[in-house]
């Protein structure tokens, strides 16, 4: 795993032990995580936490963000919502090493309640090993940049 990148974790109440899991598996690979939580059982606002991990992967003080919640989907909402964040739920490792190398996506997004820690940790190694491939993808990525205007 190539170890470059700083990477923001967060989650929601449904996914806190699949987010751990990742969180010790990038750390062992020699990454450097940013865990922002949460950290207890409660029941929480996915909305608030997809925020605070695209902050700081906008920002650059993250290079790529990993966020889960149930199904992976209202925290990615969320997250897009952040100007500069390009984020894709997936539930394979082909679609997260392809919206990096096709997207440029800085975020994925994981359904706790939808993959199991296998798979989870399968897609979360093709996603922050693969990098942008740039070239034709490069237009395409611009063009998703210019519609939040
Ligand atoms: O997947 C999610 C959002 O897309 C949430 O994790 C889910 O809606 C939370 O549900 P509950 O409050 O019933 O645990």
């Amino acid at each position: 795993m190539k170890n470059r990148k700083r990477i923001a974790l967060s989650s929601d109440h449904a996914a806190i032990d699949l987010r751990q899991t990742i969180a010790r598996y990038l750390a062992e690979q020699g990454l450097e995580v940013v865990d922002i939580g949460p950290t207890t059982p409660e029941s929480t606002h996915y909305p608030k936490h997809g925020e605070a991990a695209a902050r700081l992967v906008a920002s650059n003080d993250c290079q790529l963000g990993v966020i889960l919640c149930g199904t992976g989907q209202g925290i990615m909402m969320a997250a897009k919502k952040v100007k500069g964040i390009r984020c894709g739920v997936c539930a394979d490792a082909f679609s997260a090493r392809m919206i990096r190398q096709h997207n440029d996506a800085n975020m994925l997004a994981l359904g706790a309640r939808v993959v199991g820690e296998g798979l989870a940790l399968d897609i979360v190694e093709a996603f922050v090993n693969a990098d942008f491939e740039s070239g034709r993808h490069a237009v395409r990525v611009e063009m998703i940049n210019a519609l939040e205007g």
